[in-house]
């Protein structure tokens, strides 16, 4: 992979020219110059997501110029080295090959000479396997009852992925109810352990490395609340399962390795959802509709790595960003899904974002002088209208949006989708186009008010619109485009990391915690007044210790 500071290219330099030129050009004006600019600014990924880019502050030199950018920093060398599986996660020295696994057309895939898809295929066998006896009741507990919950215990990619595919996908899944267990916080094993039986609930114990310290921890007080009801070891393998990397320790932790579905080390936890660590999803919509899953993401994968750059919807998606982020300011990116079954879908995207292109050091090793991911934040529409929005459309902060929305809901109540969905448009076109002075003196004057005597309210009813905002509208849910939707979104944070020169794959920023944490833990033990740390972690772990 090239190294190439962004900002000593060519394009950078002509961009940030081309930004003194748009200065003064509002979404507006530049909609009154291109009558059809809907059509030149938007995509359509198989007839089944529209993405309309048009409501940016972006023209055709924009886009000339961001696709410049992305040439001169080697976006498609890149994309080739990630698919074909050379370790571009440099600082750990692995490959990144999600993409392998959701390698439908089974073409061969190398990692050190050799083809990693008969691994892949075998575990994907494994799992349905898996499935079809869980959900079928053929599987059965130790007391001879079939399987009525499955518990996953995990962290980060670990949970977060599953959980909102899991939700995402409601509409699909059969009779076994799921639970996610995540936060060390022994509420959360706790609240979930009253909800289930030892006789009839599977725990999926799922850690990449199988070692991190919430998981365990969970594990641990769910396998000491199953022996206390079911006694002997042995009955663990009918009850536990583990998703990992890591067979030692899944052995060591006593469960059977039988039950183990393994992934490998160039799967990054964020991106594991489409590895074993999918095997709730699986359980809960069945390994048919897993697949399906598979499959969007694998078509998204094939138009991301052939599509040319002026079609590429992830690329796209990513270039705007930048221009947002890096030309115009913004510091934050909210993802506002019009859809109660994506409500967790904006907290997928803060690891999937965050954790990979959150990051200071450049790949030559300096601090970079540009900013790099933003920070991205959200949640459903229209609840979201009742609460910040206000920020968004009157704030001093410009926070371009995502609003994605099915076409067809799951959910066909009366007129309740027809009003989702006019909420979606509207607060796109809102924050366009906003309001005028004039529009709202007029709106006074047809309501038989003096401007006289408006005056003072007028300026907090005016909307200056010019805010950036991506619509994607899908035709429906299912799980073939839910798995196109999260690929897309995943190239799209690749494009942007290639391009600010960072390594997105590693994720060292969440170690320092960890080990602060391993070392006050000890300290926790007993009641004795700590010194060793600075004025306020010592006050604070002291009147911890006074109050417990
Ligand atoms: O799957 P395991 O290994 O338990 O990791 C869970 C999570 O841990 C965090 O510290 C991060 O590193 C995440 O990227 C990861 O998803």
């Amino acid at each position: 992979m090239k190294n190439i500071n962004p900002t000593t290219t060519t394009a950078w330099k002509a961009l940030e020219q081309h930004k003194a030129t748009l200065a003064q050009t509002t979404i507006q004006d530049l909609f009154n110059q291109e009558s059809d600019r809907f059509s030149q600014y938007s995509l359509n990924f198989n007839e089944q997501i529209l993405v309309d880019f048009s409501k940016n502050n972006i023209n055709q030199d924009t886009l000339t110029l961001l696709r410049q950018l992305a040439k001169e920093c080697a976006v498609s060398e890149a994309t080739e080295a990630m698919f074909t599986g050379e370790k571009i996660n440099r600082t750990e020295d692995r490959a990144v090959l999600h993409t392998a696994l959701r390698n439908r057309a089974n073409t061969p895939v190398f990692v050190d000479g050799k083809d990693v898809m008969p691994e892949v295929n075998a575990v994907l066998a494994k799992m349905k396997a898996f499935c079809e006896r869980v959900i079928s009741g053929e599987w059965k507990g130790y007391t001879g009852k079939a399987i009525t919950d499955v518990v996953n215990i995990g962290i980060g990619g670990s949970d977060l992925g599953p959980y909102m595919v899991t939700e995402a996908l409601r509409p699909y899944k059969n009779h076994l109810t799921m639970h996610f267990v995540s936060n060390v916080d022994g509420t959360h094993i706790a609240e979930t352990l009253k909800k289930v039986t030892p006789e009839t609930t599977l725990f999926l114990v799922a850690s990449k490395t199988f070692t991190t310290q919430e998981t365990m921890t969970n594990a641990m007080s769910a396998r000491d609340w199953f022996l206390a009801s079911a006694k002997e070891e042995a009955h663990i393998a009918k009850h536990f399962a583990a998703l990992s990397t890591n067979a030692k320790d899944v052995a060591k932790f006593g469960i059977d390795t039988n039950n183990m579905f393994e992934f490998w080390d160039w799967v990054g936890g964020r991106y594991s959802l489409w590895s074993a660590i999918g095997l709730s999803i699986a359980l809960s919509i069945g390994f048919d509709n897993f697949v399906e899953l598979l499959k969007g993401a694998h078509e998204m994968d094939n138009h991301f790595r052939t599509a040319p750059i002026e079609k590429n919807i992830p690329t796209t998606l990513a270039l705007v960003g930048l221009w947002n982020t890096n030309f115009l300011g913004a510091e934050t990116e909210a993802i506002l899904p019009y859809d109660q079954y994506l409500h967790r879908f904006a907290a997928y995207f803060q690891q999937g974002n965050m954790e990979s292109n959150g990051k200071y050091v450049g790949r030559d090793g300096k601090v970079v002088d540009y900013q790099t991911g933003p920070i991205i934040w959200g949640e459903p529409g229209t609840n979201g209208q009742h609460a910040f929005y206000q920020l968004i459309h009157q704030g001093k902060s410009l926070i371009p949006c995502d609003f994605i929305a099915p076409a067809q809901t799951h959910n066909p109540l009366s007129d309740h989708h027809s009003k989702l969905l006019s909420n979606f448009f509207a607060q796109t076109e809102a924050l366009a186009f906003g309001k005028t002075k004039e529009e709202v003196e007029a709106e006074f004057v047809k309501a038989g008010k003096s401007l006289d005597e408006v005056k003072e309210i007028v300026p907090f009813k005016v909307f200056t619109g010019n805010k950036p905002t991506n619509s994607i509208l899908l035709q429906k849910i299912t799980p073939f485009t839910l798995g196109a939707l999260i690929a897309m979104y995943e190239h799209k944070i690749f494009v942007q990391g290639i391009i600010f020169n960072i390594y997105s794959f590693d994720q060292w920023g969440v170690e320092l915690g960890k080990q602060l944490a391993n070392r006050i833990l000890p300290e926790l033990a007993d009641n004795e007044k700590v010194t060793s740390h600075d004025s306020s972690t010592n006050g604070l772990i002291n009147q911890f210790k006074a109050w417990r």
